[in-house]
């Protein structure tokens, strides 16, 4: 950190093993101390460094033993306070979760799902949903983004979800009769394999209580479900409390996507949370006033899918 202002140095610790993602008291790190105090070079050392670091680690976990190896640009705080603790919750669909007022809550009274999403559900609906289209969304929680996928009249709705309480939540309010739409019930993991090759115009992924890992597997299915020129997209909650943890978490995605033939842009929009919003709620998980929206579009194979309409979705840029 207190290199921060030195090419050499940064370098000079790096290579000597120095961690990227060590945070102060104060929760920065030295790429925040150098994006703070406007060293680019710096900054771009130090972000080259740590995708490189965060990749490798991400592989090893997908070819190892993902449960003995942790992302570390995900858990590098002590757990000294509520925002430091884990989001993964292995136990999560075995407890009971509820529907209360605007949100939907688990047993820690950590929320699942909140309403004030629903401006960034709608853009990631257009992307992946322009015009009558087969699409995909895995996580059901409070229904928004397939409630505003429907208004878009897609010719095939799949939603995967697996939590037994938002499963009977989706059975009552007739998911399961609706004409166009399918729902597979059960961990993505475990049903996955249900969906038919190539049968996706667009796809959309966010679930809870998961980790790095858990996304980075679940986009190594995409090559097979989308139809080429598809598009995906996915809540993008990484490192939601550090800026520069957030920028290293979106690059590694965005190359770990890139390898498996997508073309990623990210979308920038504004979004404000009212600080009630987060009253009875255990933990505040967003914390900036921006959104980047990942639009991933699955490049065609030997020309197919070039028409006019397909992977229209990169076009669809937020300003
Ligand atoms: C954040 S909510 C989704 C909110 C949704 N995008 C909306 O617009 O309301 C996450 C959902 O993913 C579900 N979920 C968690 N892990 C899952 C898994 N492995 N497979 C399928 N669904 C899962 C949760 O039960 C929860 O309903």
């Amino acid at each position: 950190m207190l290199s921060c202002s030195s090419t050499l140095y940064t370098k000079f610790f790096l290579t000597n093993g120095a961690p990227w993602n060590a945070v102060c008291k104060k929760n920065m790190c030295a790429g925040n101390y150098a994006s703070d105090g406007g060293h680019q070079e710096v900054v771009n050392i130090i972000v080259d460094h740590a995708t490189k670091c965060e990749m490798l680690l991400s592989q090893a976990i997908l070819n190892n033993d993902k449960k003995n190896i942790v992302p570390s640009v995900v858990d590098t705080k002590e757990e000294t306070d509520v925002s430091a603790q884990k989001c993964t919750k292995d136990e999560y669909l075995s407890r009971s979760v509820r529907y209360e007022g605007d949100n939907l809550l688990d047993g820690d009274n950590d929320a699942v799902m909140m309403e004030w999403e629903r401006p960034l559900m709608a853009e990631h609906a257009k992307i992946i949903c322009q015009g009558k289209k087969r699409v995909l969304n895995v996580g059901f929680g409070m229904g928004i983004i397939d409630s505003i996928l429907q208004t878009h009249e897609p010719t095939h709705h799949t939603i995967i979800e697996a939590h037994p309480d938002v499963y009977a939540k989706m059975k009552k309010d007739g998911w399961c009769d609706k004409p166009n739409v399918t729902v597979l019930f059960g961990r993505w993991q475990d049903v996955i394999g249900k969906v038919t090759a190539n049968s996706l115009d667009g796809a959309f992924f966010d679930t809870y209580a998961e980790n790095h890992t858990d996304l980075t597997e679940f986009h190594q299915h995409l090559p097979r479900i989308l139809a080429p020129g598809g598009v995906y997209s996915f809540f993008n909650g990484l490192c939601p409390d550090n800026i520069f943890f957030h920028g290293v978490a979106c690059q590694v995605i965005k190359l770990e996507l890139e390898s498996l033939d997508f073309e990623v842009e990210f979308a920038g929009c504004e979004i404000q949370v009212k600080d009630e919003a987060w009253e009875g709620v255990r933990r505040k998980y967003w914390h900036f006033d921006f959104y980047y929206i990942p639009i991933c579009v699955l490049k065609s194979r030997g020309g197919e899918g070039e028409e006019e309409g397909q992977g229209a979705g990169k076009k669809q840029r937020i300003e």
